[in-house]
């Protein structure tokens, strides 16, 4: 079995060291020996680990993927392009990927499963949600039997690093993202973790493969979590809440779905309230199977590259057998909704005047825009008044009506936090 490998990153390299490190174990486990016929790199004068062979290495991707000896190709460069070129030049030739590009996968996954089908071959993704952690593999293949109706996790380890930093230290966002780089978790440039777009593809991709209909990015309703303060996280927390940056992908009564990353206050009782640093950690919720768990590293090189050898191994026995995979599974064709009419529960601090008629006024706001309050709470006097409101479920985009009437009203000096509360299955 000769294996192409596209990329030797963070990922790469650790692949290609697990594939040397236990060639004879997978040898064994598949019934076929694995040989790694190249490494495409974007420069081959990087200092790199010197049990890999510079022999391998090649600055040209294009040519490795099409090399008539390769039989599979593990594409760990990450981005759209050149990557899905590359992948799609790969099936044309025959050849089976493996790949843990969660950005292209929610993009244009649709793409790349066509592809597969057309040319016989196999499209494994398991590195590309929740790193290490069987997730994917459970729910397209272990729950297939079963329906699911919903998904909720903590699926990008860099935003729960920090947020888990600010709850434990009282750091700052800021504080706490150097503390993520310096650590190795965060990116250089950490748009993609900390506004919410790396956890938005995987919502995508869990979602899809969920509820068997095709989600992208696009459809996922996103907000990240750079506007959190050490004051948001301390009146949490003061509530016997944590804050955390939740996918949530449900499948709602009528007949369509919801996919949204957020960030969300949470009783600090859940147990997605005890999953600390850069872990990540999904519940998937089906009708016949309850409630299961998963939980584990999200990220780094060797868990991730861990995912990857198993998709490896399983693409190995497939052709061995002469068999494909499963293909991309989206009969169901579910709409997606907007967030607009999800259901969530919310919490708004509110600065008001101190006297008499206020809370009545507040209070009425909700009531016209069917917003029902589940508890308010007054914190300091004077010029430092603040009503703290949780609601009941309503819809988000009544509850988004009721925020700019409220900010227009002469008894609110300011709205401040205003963030859904999840974890909690009261109405
Ligand atoms: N790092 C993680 O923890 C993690 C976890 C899960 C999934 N992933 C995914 O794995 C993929 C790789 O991530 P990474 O962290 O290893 O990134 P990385 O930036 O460390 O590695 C990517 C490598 O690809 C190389 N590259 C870029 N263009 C190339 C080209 N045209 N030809 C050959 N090489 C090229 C780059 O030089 C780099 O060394 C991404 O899709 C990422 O989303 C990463
Ligand atoms: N940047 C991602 C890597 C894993 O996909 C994270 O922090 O979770
Ligand atoms: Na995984």
């Amino acid at each position: 079995m000769k294996v192409a490998l596209l990329g030797c990153g963070v990922v790469g390299s650790q692949v290609a060291r697990l594939l040397r490190e236990q060639a004879d174990d997978i040898a064994a486990r598949v019934g076929a020996p694995f040989e790694l016929a190249g490494v495409a790199v974007r420069r081959i004068d990087r200092p790199r680990d010197p049990a890999l062979d510079p022999a391998l290495l090649t600055t040209d991707a294009g040519a490795l993927v099409t090399d008539p000896d390769v039989d599979v190709v593990i594409e760990v460069i990450g981005g759209v392009e050149p990557a899905k070129k590359l992948i799609l030049e790969a099936m044309a030739k025959g050849k089976s990927v493996v790949t843990a590009n969660k950005a292209l996968l929610a993009q244009d996954g649709a793409a790349l499963h066509r592809a597969a089908r057309r040319n016989g071959v196999d499209l494994y993704y398991e590195a590309s949600v929740a790193g290490a952690i069987p997730l994917l593999r459970p729910l397209r293949e272990s729950l297939a039997g079963d329906r699911v109706t919903r998904v909720i996790g903590i699926v990008n380890g860099t935003t729960n690093y920090i947020l888990d930093r600010m709850d434990s230290t009282g750091a700052s966002f800021d504080d706490a993202l150097q503390e993520a780089q310096a650590l190795g978790y965060a990116e250089a440039d950490p748009t993609a973790d900390v506004e919410g777009f790396d956890a938005a593809a995987k919502a995508a991709i869990l979602a899809g493969l969920a509820f068997h209909s095709r989600v992208t990015s696009a459809d996922v309703h996103r907000e990240g979590i750079t506007r959190i303060t050490a004051a948001d996280i301390a009146n949490a927390r003061a509530m016997g809440y944590v804050i955390k940056l939740l996918a949530i992908c449900a499948r709602d009564d009528g007949h369509g779905v919801g996919v949204r990353v957020h960030p969300a206050m949470i009783p600090r009782t859940h147990p997605l309230a005890g999953v600390r640093e850069a872990y990540n950690a999904v519940f998937v919720e089906a009708r016949s199977a309850g409630r299961l768990m998963f939980y584990g590293a999200g990220a780094g090189g060797a868990p991730t590259a861990s995912a990857v050898l198993g998709d490896l191994v399983a693409v190995a026995r497939n052709r061995l057998a002469g068999v494909s995979g499963p293909s991309e599974s989206v009969y169901a064709a579910l709409p997606v909704h907007p967030m607009g009419e999800t259901m969530t529960r919310s919490y708004i601090a509110l600065e008001v005047l101190d006297k008499s008629g206020v809370l009545a006024r507040v209070a009425e706001v909700f009531a016209e825009h069917d917003v029902s309050i589940q508890t308010v709470r007054q914190e300091g006097r004077g010029d430092d008044a603040q009503l703290i409101v949780v609601t009941h479920r309503s819809s988000d985009a009544a509850l988004a009506a009721t925020v700019r009437r409220l900010r227009r009203l002469d008894a609110v000096r300011a709205v401040g936090t205003v963030m859904r509360v999840e974890g909690e299955d009261t109405a």
